[in-house]
């Protein structure tokens, strides 16, 4: 195996046309994301469902989903304040399971309400299947499939992606149906009245299907629960260090409530539009600076199926390839005082992480992330409406992050802020 911490090496393998398969690791999740895109080999059927998906994450589809980012935002407001007062919050939980209900409500088009029953068979399968995937990654004992049948997390694994297919499997059925049945005529009706069906990920999947394209069930299942795994850990993560990073600098905490301010003017309660969203210029430089610094997913992984050339040298068939984002965005080189929270590197003219392989948090090239848009748009969403609300203070005392990079970068500790109410 080889890590890549270099600008060009780093180049040439997202770059790569042929250098498109995960690397063994990913594995471990494929009891429960099957072949979708994420863990998929990039082979025929990955260009295939990467090019019916892609339309997926159009602005216009993404602007349907700024209402349930709004929603169950403000189910995170009135969660947090009740922190009020406290010395310190670990936000990271309260963020996940937000996000949790973001991508659920947005790939399948069903709540399940996890900010307000977050033991539910279903949220606490989401969360056993993550712990699974980190143990596995990290424990030698757990990686070959021989003594781990023997272990309590693969009976843990069994029950909990039951359930997990089962709850996907069955909010297909009844979407399919609803799509076979009633939906056009209430969808006709609902419009004459000018109210627009919100479309999830999911029933773009069943209109693709039904306009002839291969798509199995078992297909649907594979994407619609790649989002579920994709899109909730990996925005939660970069919302809490966001937020974590604005708790240091009250100045850039400040810049971003002004800009807040003149889109808002003093009305704190009124929902966000994607208009809105796009204005907010100064508060995306905070969160790509934040995605540098922490960028969610640290490394990626590759695995090179046939002899290559690279520098002069043959990287043989089967070589793993672990990408370090994480390294690449403390490179000096690309980054002045890459330690230093400087979001400015990100706003107006500046020029940081203009080389294309330089700032890299969603990844690049063809296996890069389907969906970036949708997360910038969420993170900001779920961020102007918690700066509407609260002051971000650090905790007291300092809390320093404990930086694990587990499948998605994580702090051991917690990552801790105090809360005040703000007057908006
Ligand atoms: C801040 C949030 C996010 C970050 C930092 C992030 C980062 C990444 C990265 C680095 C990859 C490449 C992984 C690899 O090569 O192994 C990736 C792939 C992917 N992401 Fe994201 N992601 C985020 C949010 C999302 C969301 C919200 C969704 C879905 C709604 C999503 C869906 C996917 C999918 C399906 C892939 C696989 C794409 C393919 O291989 O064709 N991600 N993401």
């Amino acid at each position: 195996m080889i890590v890549v911490n270099d600008y060009k090496c780093l180049e040439f393998f997202l770059n790569s046309t042929k250098i498109l398969d995960k690397s063994p690791e990913y594995k471990f999740l494929g009891e429960w994301l099957g072949t979708g895109l994420l863990l998929s080999d990039g082979d025929e059927k990955w260009k295939r469902h990467r090019k019916i998906l892609t339309p997926a994450f159009h602005f216009k589809i993404l602007e349907q989903f700024v209402d349930t980012f709004q929603s169950n935002t403000n189910i995170l407001v009135e969660k947090l304040k009740k922190e009020v007062g406290k010395s310190s919050t670990d936000i990271y939980p309260y963020v996940n399971l937000c996000t949790l209900d973001i991508i659920c409500e947005t790939a399948m088009g069903t709540q399940i309400h996890a900010q307000e029953h977050s033991n539910s068979e279903y949220v606490t399968s989401v969360k056993a299947m993550c712990k699974i995937i980190i143990d596995r990654s990290f424990n030698p004992f757990l990686q070959y499939t021989f003594p781990y049948i023997f272990t309590e997390q693969y009976r843990t694994e069994k029950k909990s992606v039951k359930i997990l297919h089962d709850v996907t499997n069955s909010v297909i059925k009844k979407r399919q149906e609803e799509v076979e049945n009633h939906i056009n005529a209430q969808s006709a009706e609902l419009e004459s009245l000018g109210v627009k069906r919100r479309l999830a990920f999911l029933d773009l999947l069943l209109e693709e299907k039904k306009k002839g394209q291969i798509l199995s069930d078992v297909h649907i299942r594979e994407e619609v629960d790649t989002f579920m795994f994709a899109g909730h850990d990996t925005t939660a993560s970069g919302l809490s260090f966001t937020l974590y990073c604005l708790s240091e600098h009250p100045e850039v905490q400040q810049a971003v409530v002004n800009e807040l301010q003149d889109i808002f003017e003093d009305n704190k309660t009124r929902s966000i539009t994607l208009r809105d969203l796009q204005e907010m210029k100064y508060m995306e430089a905070v969160i790509k600076e934040s995605l540098r610094l922490y960028p969610p997913v640290p490394f990626t992984g590759r695995e090179v199926k046939e002899d290559v050339e690279y520098d002069g040298t043959v990287l043989p068939e089967g070589l793993g390839v672990v990408l370090l984002i994480y390294g690449i965005h403390r490179d000096p080189k690309l980054f002045p005082e890459p330690e230093k929270f400087l979001p400015e590197r990100f706003y107006s003219e500046n020029t940081a992480g203009k080389l294309p392989f330089g700032y890299i948090p969603f990844s690049a090239g063809s296996r890069n992330c389907i969906g970036q848009r949708f997360a910038l748009l969420e993170i900001k969403s779920v961020l102007a409406n918690i700066l509407r609300n609260f002051i971000i203070l650090p905790s007291n005392p300092k809390h320093n992050l404990e930086i694990v990079a587990e499948t998605v970068i994580k702090s051991a500790n917690g990552v801790c802020v105090q809360l005040k109410e703000r007057e908006f």
